[in-house]
């Protein structure tokens, strides 16, 4: 009898053989899994169990659960984009970080952002009240914060975004995870880089240990699945994580995974243009004097950090009018921007995170963490940049955020 779950075949050489735009549509038939009619597009092995030839040396795929090749195929090629020895691929960003949280026991302790994804701060709450496991919140953009709550032996994650979301702060992922493993050698150092992608950061190449994306995003890019991606460098610690996957259930379909596959591929034209258009919409607010938070504009206080890790500042970006109204104003005056959560999507999207992505973290903890409840976050899609400015424009007109008398000098 088989004595334990398979492990699905998803080893790969972490090295990039050519420049990333390539290595996204480039799936390697290398990596012993086998199609015996050569298709072009991975096929959907839409199959719950597996036909075995003896009953007890079990195939390599016995149930859906613990392995399927249409998933397989996508962790391996996932691995490699992200430079990570192993990857898995389970049902959303949330489930990704849940797989994590189990490798935290009861009585550890967790360091995360002050400024982080309202989910992800729901779940860290949950964590707390529900399993004895605290966490830190403090502000990564400086590594002396986190230096207090650094313990020798209870320290059991530390869990970054950077770019935050919404309010783009940026943390020395490198340097802190050389003090992370220097003080804490039982301290993962995980970073969420759904912001980014792996197309524009890999933080498993400086330091981290453990990456995970909402596949949701960018990764996928049109908004049509769910998705979470974990890439781990030890192996050790990718068999803990496969065990949970295969334990209680997270796997991504077989479906699922074949979209996400095809996403993948259009991952470099769609960040360009995306980011492209980001650009020109921050300068556009920036030249009508709202305060910008995006680290493609040199304004940005931390423009050099991010460069040193990145290859751009991506296409999310957020703003603030001065005014709550004021903002729910120009949200619900646009036309092209759709009011809407998420995105990494091929279409704009407008929201405001308090009311919206962030609304589960309580109003006294937002006012704590000085998270301004009138901003308002845009997602840039891949439309023509001069249709979104001038949608957005004539939104602050209406919204009376900017004062055209003014800017024509008749003020
Ligand atoms: C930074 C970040 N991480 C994780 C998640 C969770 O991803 P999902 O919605 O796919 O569960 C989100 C958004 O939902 C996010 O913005
Ligand atoms: N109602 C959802 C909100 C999802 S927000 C999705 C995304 N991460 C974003 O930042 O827009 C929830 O309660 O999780």
């Amino acid at each position: 009898m088989n004595s334990g779950p398979l492990t699905p075949t998803s080893q790969t050489s972490n090295r990039l053989r050519y420049k990333l735009a390539t290595e996204l549509v480039f799936i390697d038939n290398s990596d012993g899994i086998k199609d015996p009619y050569n298709a072009a597009s991975v096929p959907i092995y839409q199959s719950a169990t597996f036909k075995q030839s003896s009953a007890t040396q079990m195939g390599e795929y016995d149930y859906s659960r613990s392995g399927n090749p249409t998933r397989s195929h996508l962790e391996n090629h996932i691995a490699k984009i992200m430079s990570a020895n192993r990857a898995f691929v389970v049902t959303s960003g949330m489930s990704a970080l849940d797989v994590i949280a189990r490798l935290v026991k009861a009585g550890e302790e967790i360091i995360a952002g002050d400024d982080l994804y309202g989910g992800t701060n729901r779940l860290l709450a949950f964590l707390n009240k529900s399993c004895d496991i605290k966490t830190h919140h403090v502000d990564t953009t400086s590594v002396d914060s986190l230096m207090p709550y650094l313990h020798p032996t209870k320290t059991r994650l530390i869990l970054l975004e950077s770019p935050t979301n919404p309010l783009f702060k940026i943390s020395d992922i490198p340097t802190i995870a050389a003090v992370v493993h220097e003080r804490c050698p039982n301290a993962l150092v995980v970073v969420d880089n759904t912001m980014m992608s792996p197309y524009l950061q890999r933080p498993l190449e400086f330091g981290a240990d453990i990456v995970i994306h909402s596949g949701t995003k960018y990764l996928s890019g049109h908004h049509d699945l769910m998705a979470g991606v974990i890439g781990v460098k030890d192996e050790v610690v990718a068999e803990r994580i496969y065990f949970t996957i295969n334990a209680t259930g997270s796997g991504l379909p077989p479906f699922d995974s074949w979209l996400l596959l095809r996403g993948i591929k259009t991952l470099g034209v769609r960040m360009e243009k995306q980011q492209a258009n980001a650009m020109q919409i921050a300068e556009f607010l920036e030249y009508h004097g709202f305060k910008v938070m995006y680290p493609g504009l040199k304004s940005h206080p931390q423009y050099e950090l991010h460069h040193t890790m990145s290859r751009g500042p991506g296409a999310v970006l957020s703003f603030v009018t001065g005014d709550v109204e004021v903002s729910e104003r120009v949200v619900e005056s646009t036309k092209i921007w759709a009011i809407s959560v998420s995105f990494g999507c091929v279409n704009s999207l407008i929201s405001m995170p308090c009311r919206m992505s962030h609304a589960s973290i309580p109003a006294a903890v937002r006012q704590e963490r000085g998270f301004p409840e009138d901003l308002i976050r845009l997602c840039v899609g891949i439309e023509d940049a001069n249709d979104l400015i001038e949608d957005l424009y004539s939104a602050l007109v209406l919204a009376n955020a900017i004062d055209v008398g003014q800017q024509n000098g008749n003020a």
